[in-house]
């Protein structure tokens, strides 16, 4: 049969990030990424370190999995990685969540499209600014755009993660080339390790007003929405929230 490599499966949760925060969602994270970000929150997916944790799941096992934590009180689902893009046989999952009615988020960087996107209900798209040491593909970040905007009856977003000046300008770029997309600056967390939550709150909360007060300051960024990755805030760094 089709196997899926799963990382991890958790929830009942808040989403934490992006157009759909504050929703009550499950979380599937896949395992593999074809990026390396520098400041990675889930490095463990791709860098080897969180290999002993993939478990190759059919769909069917994955939905039972979120039965078994999630009962029935849940009606969304999140799809996140690693880049769960890379992953053709994830319309199985896709196909098994829309017929048990659940809406379906996606987090994704934009570098890969499946055909499946067009049955995601909220689609995030995470370009990845300088620091992150990444380049941006911005022929196939065109073509998700408009696949998904010419044939789904989904949302979709972009979000980008801010951590120095450079990304801002990065930021302002990607909003220019895609003026009518909802658009999100999220703060960057540069100590994804750490277990001192109230040290990491009060940096996270000065990157906050610092990203604000960038924001307000600017002309080109009319309409943005600007946030923290509130999970961060709650949690800190803890897997599995
Ligand atoms: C771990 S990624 C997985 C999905 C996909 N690979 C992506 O990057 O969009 C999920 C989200 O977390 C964000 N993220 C990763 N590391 C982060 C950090 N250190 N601080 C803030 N956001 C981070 C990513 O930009 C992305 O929006
Ligand atoms: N609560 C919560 N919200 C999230 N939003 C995006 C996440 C991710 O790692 O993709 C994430 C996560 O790991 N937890
Ligand atoms: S694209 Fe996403 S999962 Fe992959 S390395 Fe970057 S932040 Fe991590
Ligand atoms: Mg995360």
């Amino acid at each position: 049969m089709s196997k899926i490599p799963v990382m991890e499966i958790f929830g009942p949760t808040i989403q934490g990030e992006g157009m759909v925060i504050g929703q009550k969602t499950m979380f599937v994270r896949t395992a593999g990424c074809d990026y390396s970000c520098s400041w990675c929150d889930s490095a463990f997916t791709w860098d080897g370190s969180g290999k002993s944790l993939i478990k190759q799941m059919e769909a069917e096992e994955i939905w039972h999995e979120l039965k078994r934590i999630g009962g029935d009180g849940f009606s969304f689902v999140t799809l996140s990685g690693g880049n769960p893009a890379l992953l053709k046989n994830l319309s199985n999952l896709i196909a098994l969540l829309k017929a048990n009615h659940i809406d379906i988020g996606l987090e994704t960087q934009g570098s890969k499209w499946q055909d499946w996107f067009l049955q995601i209900d909220q689609l995030t798209i995470s370009p990845k600014p300088p620091s992150s040491g990444m380049n941006t593909d911005f022929a196939a970040l065109d073509t998700i755009i408009h696949n998904y905007i010419e044939s789904s009856t989904g949302q979709i977003s972009l979000k980008v993660v801010i951590f120095d000046d450079e990304d801002f300008l990065y930021a302002k770029k990607i909003h220019l080339r895609y003026p009518n997309l909802p658009f999100y600056l999220q703060v960057g967390n540069d100590d994804s390790k750490t277990e001192d939550n109230e040290t990491l709150n009060r940096q996270l909360l000065n990157k906050y007003v610092w990203l604000i007060n960038k924001t307000i300051d600017d002309h080109t960024l009319k309409s943005v929405k600007v946030l923290p990755q509130l999970h961060t805030l709650i949690w800190g760094n803890k897997r599995g929230v």
